[in-house]
């Protein structure tokens, strides 16, 4: 095992001169090859592609699958090109220009005709549009990481270093292969320790990659590679270690850097939408008996933080604040469902259906409330669904906020306490509150309004107030 498998976010990607010289170039002579790189499309490409990751808002896919109006999808497409190029221009001149413009101007053309002649074959009955909208939105969401892969491989040769552009797009491709296989196929003629790897982050696969592990899939294709070629060490590059908090939050100088944290802390903030790592992906690379590495695009110096499965922080503690906004709590209260799942069963399934993502959800003996994230549509569809399935309920909608405090070990008498002071002595109402009994984590329901300065107090009372340093846990490794 002598390679790793690194990928690169897209708000890493965006800033393309960092990566070049903290990642690709710092390193020298031995150390520069056996590095297989992953890369996400650049920031924001993805969600003008499909549709916007955490507000829902509408990009081609959507307009596309929609179709309200007939032809949006083209201009929000026209949109998207213009975006991919003005990227080209601040990257290259001359001829690179123009030939990295004329790859990315083609997989658009393509993908353009392919939903044109789908539109006008789907206008006779015998086909269904629905039938055929997420192989649509696997062809489209490819596109990014192609552009990002391509551009890649193109400035390391214009910098003399030996590169190779790994397409997993599978594009034009006769038939897809399952995921598995199309990675081993791929990867069988390759040799990492001649050249640098740039591998596209979307991998076209019989199993479709989205409709199996939805977005930052990136990180599904960068696990499978480890996993499968075998890799000493799986590295994330990220915009920020991985911090007490966000920094953009809390500031940059208040937040303490994690050193070492494991996969369950991992999932915790996953589900909150700040993806450390998808928890598919920590799966796969769990299962491979491989660590992780968090390392800060622009700290190339910094050891970043280590996922290792046994991790436990030896002192108890709260290890980092996190949370979510845009969550609405759906209260269903009916009296006749004392001692019964059937609410519960239904209504967990409907979200399933909508593709809304359960965040969490609480009850009492004749209410139950699901915190829910997705667009505004399928909520209201929701609510229209459940009040249909049960007129006797009353159904109401809450526009919350999540805040969270995890750890690897919390269990310490008085923490819950502490935690609820924060948010009392910051003059923030509580209004639901919960904590299994494994004490991973402890979550407080506040209003929307008051997201930031609770995500503020909290790290203030249970992280600024423990004087950690500049690292919570040093890498032992
Ligand atoms: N605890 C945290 N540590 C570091 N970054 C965080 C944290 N919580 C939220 N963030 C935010 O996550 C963002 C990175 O998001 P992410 O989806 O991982 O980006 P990418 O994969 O494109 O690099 C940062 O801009 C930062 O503001
Ligand atoms: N760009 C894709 C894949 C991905 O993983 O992106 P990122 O690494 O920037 O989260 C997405 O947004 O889903």
């Amino acid at each position: 095992m002598t390679h790793t498998v690194e990928k690169i976010g897209g708000t890493s990607m965006s800033r393309f001169t960092e990566v070049l010289n903290n990642i690709w170039l710092r390193k020298k002579n031995n150390d520069l090859f056996n590095r297989i790189f992953v890369v996400s499309a650049y920031a924001g490409i993805t969600d003008l592609l499909l549709e916007h990751k955490k507000t829902g808002n509408a990009g081609v896919y959507s307009c596309f699958a929609e179709a309200e109006q007939e032809d949006a999808w083209i201009d929000r497409l026209n949109l998207v090109e213009e975006k991919l190029l003005a990227i080209n221009k601040q990257m290259f001149v001359g001829a690179d220009l123009e030939d990295a413009n004329r790859f990315i101007s083609r997989r658009i053309r393509d993908a353009e005709q392919c939903m044109q002649s789908l539109h006008s074959l789907c206008s006779y009955g015998h086909f269904q549009l629905e039938e055929h909208l997420s192989t649509v939105r696997e062809m489209l969401a490819s596109i990014g990481e192609a552009h990002s892969a391509y551009n890649s491989t193109k400035l390391l040769k214009n910098n003399q270093i030996p590169a190779r552009f790994v397409d997993l797009t599978g594009w034009k491709q006769e038939r897809p292969l399952a995921i598995d296989q199309m990675i081993t196929e791929t990867f069988k003629g390759l040799d990492p320790s001649k050249e640098l790897l740039i591998v596209t982050g979307y991998t076209q696969c019989s199993e479709q990659l989205m409709r199996t592990f939805d977005r930052g899939y990136s990180e599904m294709t960068f696990a499978k590679i480890a996993a499968l070629t075998g890799a000493r060490e799986a590295v994330i590059h990220k915009e920020f270690h991985l911090s007490s908090a966000d920094p953009r939050l809390v500031g940059e100088e208040n937040v303490v850097t994690i050193g070492m944290t494991n996969f369950d802390v991992a999932d915790q903030l996953s589900n909150l939408g700040m993806e450390a790592i998808h928890p598919r992906a920590a799966r796969e690379i769990r299962k491979g008996g491989i660590h992780i590495r968090i390392k800060n695009t622009f700290e190339p110096d910094h050891l970043g933080t280590i996922i290792d499965n046994n991790y436990c922080n030896p002192r108890p503690c709260v290890e980092i604040i996190a949370g979510r906004k845009d969550v609405v709590g759906i209260e269903v209260f009916d009296q006749d469902m004392l001692g019964s799942p059937e609410h519960d069963i239904h209504i967990s399934q409907t979200i399933k259906e909508l593709k809304l993502q359960l965040v969490n959800k609480e009850a009492d003996a004749n209410s139950i409330t699901f915190y829910v994230a997705g667009n505004r549509k399928k909520i209201n569809r929701i609510m229209r669904l459940i009040e249909e399935k049960y007129p006797l309920a009353e159904v109401k909608m809450h526009n919350v906020a999540i805040v969270s405090a995890v750890g690897s070990d919390i269990k310490i008498k008085g923490m819950l306490a502490r935690t609820v002071s924060a948010l009392s002595d910051a003059g923030i109402n509580v209004l639901a509150l919960h904590q299994s009994v494994r004490q991973v984590e402890m979550q407080c329901i506040v209003a929307e309004n008051d997201y930031e300065d609770a995500i503020r107090a909290l790290h203030f009372s249970l992280i600024e107030a423990e004087n950690h340093g500049d690292v919570i846990r040093k890498i032992a490794v």
